[in-house]
């Protein structure tokens, strides 16, 4: 079951650095997707605000504001459980994760894992649960404000689009730690930037800006101070109006093109294309632009 709580759609826009970030009321504004209203069961998380944004949007606020969000065991869990949730859930079309203002996430919690040992680390097979995120079906958008620091640069990877506020700053600093990233941080970031700035923020453990970022290629782009959960979660509103299965289709062609050579993505592709004519959606849609109407999606 997903479990919700409204308390950061509701909290007023506070100046402090724990301040969960503003999200203005989006029904009237977009278009009714989903009947399902925001449900209220809060403290069913300790370390994670989830909350129906409208409009098919699943919005999850990181919410540790005392270690500006550190990732520990505990929040991944429960990150983990909501995205599942939220992913189980036919009334949901995207899923928008944030922070606060000031930290998106400061990174994995350096206190949590200061005293671990290899044989534990490895035995218990230390942060394989946070590959989980990667494993969601619909689309995620981060929403990021402020840093977005090792784990926390690494959960922004793991998402499917990166909106940043202008005050954002990437970075993996772990090398100032006596270690390396471990979630993706050596090989989604140099996906994205390249070799040469990928290894000067890996062996320098340098930040990098939104602007900086938005021009290399990380983010898809800067948003206007205070609107970046609003724009994300209008972003995934969108989304979520479209036929949903050629939207699972979609995210998982893209995402084959950072596994897949050249050829075999390009067939992987031309295949997920063919079998969208099995769907009723590929019907509706091209029927009606043919009819010239708007096309209603059922998802099947
Ligand atoms: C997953 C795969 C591998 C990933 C590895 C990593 O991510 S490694 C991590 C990579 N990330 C880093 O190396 C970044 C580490 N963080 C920083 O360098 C700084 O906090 C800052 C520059 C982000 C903000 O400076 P600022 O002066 O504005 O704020 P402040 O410093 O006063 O912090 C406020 C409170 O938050 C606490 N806290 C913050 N981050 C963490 C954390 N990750 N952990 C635990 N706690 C953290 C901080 O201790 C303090 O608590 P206190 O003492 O009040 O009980």
């Amino acid at each position: 079951m997903l479990r919700t709580a409204t308390a950061t759609l509701r909290a007023p826009l506070r100046s402090s650095a724990a301040a969960p970030l503003r999200v203005r009321a989006l029904h009237s504004t977009l278009p009714r997707l989903t009947a399902t209203p925001p449900t209220t069961d809060a403290g069913a998380y300790k370390n994670i605000l989830v909350s129906a944004a409208g409009n098919g949007v699943t919005l999850i606020t990181l919410n540790r504001p005392k270690a500006l969000n550190a990732l520990n065991s505990e929040l991944f869990t429960e990150l983990n459980e909501a995205t599942a949730a939220a992913d189980e859930d036919p009334s949901v079309g995207a899923i928008v994760i944030t922070g606060s203002e000031k930290a998106f996430a400061a990174g994995a919690d350096i206190k949590e894992m200061r005293n671990k040992e290899f044989a534990e680390a490895y035995k218990g097979n230390f942060l394989g649960h946070w590959t989980k995120i990667s494993q969601i079906r619909k689309p995620i958008i981060a929403a990021v404000s402020g840093y977005a620091l090792g784990g926390g640069c690494e959960l922004a990877m793991m998402c499917d689009i990166i909106l940043a506020a202008p005050n954002a700053n990437f970075g993996q600093p772990e090398i100032n730690l006596g270690v390396i990233p471990g979630a993706g941080g050596s090989q989604r970031l140099t996906h994205a930037l390249g070799k040469s700035l990928s290894m000067e923020i890996v062996l320098t453990g340098k930040n990098v800006t939104a602007d900086d970022a938005e021009r290399h290629g990380l983010i898809s782009r800067v948003v206007r101070e205070g609107d970046v959960v609003e724009e994300a979660i209008k972003v995934g509103a969108t989304i979520a109006k479209k036929g949903q299965v050629a939207v699972q289709a979609a995210k998982e062609a893209v995402n084959a093109s950072f596994e897949l050579p050249l050829a075999e993505g390009l067939r992987f592709e031309r295949r997920l294309f063919q079998a969208l004519f099995a769907t009723k959606d590929q019907k509706e849609g091209m029927g009606a632009f043919a009819e010239k109407r708007k096309a209603k999606f059922t998802n099947e």
